[in-house]
């Protein structure tokens, strides 16, 4: 008798076999159908056939050529305008804001002794244990006022740090491009956690002279997922915009007023993970010179429910110190949030193959009562890359197994995390740049960008590529060469 062990290796095997006859079931069901008919042709014969055609009346004629020559014109009115990345550009960080880890952690030392704060002997302990768990290598950056002591936290600090990774990014962007500040028709900005007026659009329009009627929406307190929110809302805009319309989308978050002082463990958290990052990204409706094409945009939202709603809160601790508390629920909503996430991606992406075993799956458990093992698709026969939240270690392990991912397809993400650690919403630009600058990406590849955050959302973009990056300038241009790095589940210095 077969064991199922060798049942299970044969049919592995078998599935490739079957994925080809599904996912090409048109042709597989055309092709003897149109063998059929050239036999059949063939032994009537052309008088025959010429006699049939003699035979058909001219409305018949007209309907079967109009009506689908009609569908088709108004399928291709009516259908959404296709939307491009021209390209993207991700904040250089720099080495005079590094924060190895010993100077992060005897910065943390001093600010215990600064009056006001609360932090203390045991809260730096606790953060020396997070970090060597963290995923964060020692390259990572703080904005310059994060580097004095006491850290400054104030208006004109935080705005040196908006100033300082918006405009190099968009400097960047628009170096790349070559598109001109008064080329650009709308302008959508997120930063969760800063939100000063005038707004960060208005800096932007001020700093590039950009011109008066340009739409332009500032998001926040939208979390580290924001990023894609703002590329489905430029790609809204640009489909009802005049053809050829540029938008430019920024996605960051200022980590200068948010420093906690306190010793919340929840809320010293943040303090270890996120530092500074972020990206510029160009769409238009025109795809002359595009890099990629956007081909879904799916957001989902669990916040109606109350542990999810308070998942990553924004609140002042007992002492009145204001900072972000992370709740150790995280990973068990986060992956809710992403189950929701894929059942509505799924059937938009994947091939049908994968959606009938997915669907006999889900039959076979309403028949047997759950006793089958749910199918977990394999997103892998949908995208060749893909780029997960740089979260935390925690988040990609969960989103890794939740998604049968191998090593080599979270590898953008633990690299992101290492070099840069969590930028918010610009980790999925690092990682799509990682992506490039290893020289990976190939014309048509798919890449799944995954956002998680606040309220709680997962939310996805897919991409096609049309143009790989022929160099790997960027974020990574000085460190990619060590790049994969070894990174241990503890790391002891
Ligand atoms: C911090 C970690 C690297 C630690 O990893 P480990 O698995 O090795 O260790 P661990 O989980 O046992 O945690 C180590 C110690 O920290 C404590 N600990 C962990 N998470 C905590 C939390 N949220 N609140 C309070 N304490 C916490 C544990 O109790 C334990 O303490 P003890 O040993 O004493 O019990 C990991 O937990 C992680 O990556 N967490 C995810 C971080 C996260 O939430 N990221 C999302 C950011 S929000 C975001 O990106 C989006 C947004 O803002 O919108």
């Amino acid at each position: 008798m077969m064991s199922s062990s060798s049942a299970a290796h044969q049919l592995r095997q078998l599935k490739p076999l079957y994925q080809h006859v599904v996912n090409n079931f048109v042709a597989v069901l055309a092709a003897p159908l149109a063998v059929a008919a050239a036999v059949n042709a063939a032994r009537v014969g052309p008088d025959e056939l010429l006699r049939w055609a003699q035979a058909l009346r001219a409305a018949h004629v007209f309907l079967a050529l109009f009506v689908p020559a009609a569908a088709a014109t108004l399928y291709l009115m009516l259908r959404p305008r296709s939307v491009y990345m021209v390209d993207y550009a991700c904040f250089r960080t720099r080495p005079n804001c590094r924060v190895p880890f010993a100077t992060f952690l005897e910065h943390a030392k001093l600010v215990t002794f600064v009056e006001g704060a609360s932090i203390d002997e045991r809260s730096v302990r606790f953060m020396t244990r997070l970090l060597e768990r963290s995923g964060l290598g020692e390259e990572t950056c703080l904005p310059p006022a994060h580097h004095y002591i006491p850290p400054y936290r104030n208006m004109e600090a935080s705005r040196a740090e908006v100033e300082l990774v918006i405009f190099s990014a968009i400097d960047d962007l628009l170096a790349k491009t070559g598109v001109s500040p008064g080329a650009i028709d709308i302008l959508v900005v997120n930063c969760s956690l800063f939100a000063p007026v005038p707004s960060f659009t208005d800096m932007i329009i001020r700093r590039y002279g950009m011109r008066p009627d340009i739409r332009n929406v500032h998001l926040s307190g939208m979390g580290c997922s924001a990023g894609l929110i703002s590329v489905g809302l430029a790609r809204n805009f640009l489909q009802v915009a005049p053809r050829g319309a540029h938008a430019l989308v920024v996605s960051t978050e200022t980590i200068t007023p948010n420093y906690y002082v306190g010793k919340e463990r929840a809320m010293l958290l943040p303090n270890c993970l996120f530092r500074m990052g972020g990206a510029a990204v160009l769409l238009s409706t025109s795809r002359a010179r595009a890099r990629f094409r956007l081909s879904r945009v799916v957001r989902t939202l669990t916040g109606a429910q109350d542990g999810a709603y308070r998942c990553v809160f924004q609140e002042e601790d007992g002492e009145g110190h204001r900072g972000i508390n992370l709740s150790k629920d995280l990973m068990a909503i986060a992956g809710d949030a992403l189950k929701a996430n894929i059942t509505a991606i799924g059937p938009l992406v994947l091939p049908a193959s994968e959606q009938l075993l997915f669907a006999l799956s889900f039959m076979a458990r309403r028949v047997l009562h759950r006793r089958v093992k749910p199918y977990l698709p394999d997103f892998r026969t949908a995208f060749e890359h893909f780029c997960i939240h740089a979260g935390g270690r925690a988040v990609i392990d969960e989103l890794q197994r939740s998604l049968g991912l191998s090593d080599e397809d979270v590898e953008a993400s633990r690299m992101a995390l290492h070099r840069f650690g969590n930028t918010s919403s610009s980790s999925v630009w690092y990682e799509l740049a990682y992506i490039e600058a290893k020289g990976r990406m190939r014309k048509g590849d798919r890449v799944w960008m995954i956002g998680f955050g606040s309220g709680f959302k997962c939310n996805s973009a897919a991409w096609e590529c049309i143009q790989p990056a022929r160099t790997a300038e960027g974020p990574w241009a000085e460190s990619i060469c060590r790049y994969p790095v070894d990174i241990p589940e503890v790391l002891k210095h």
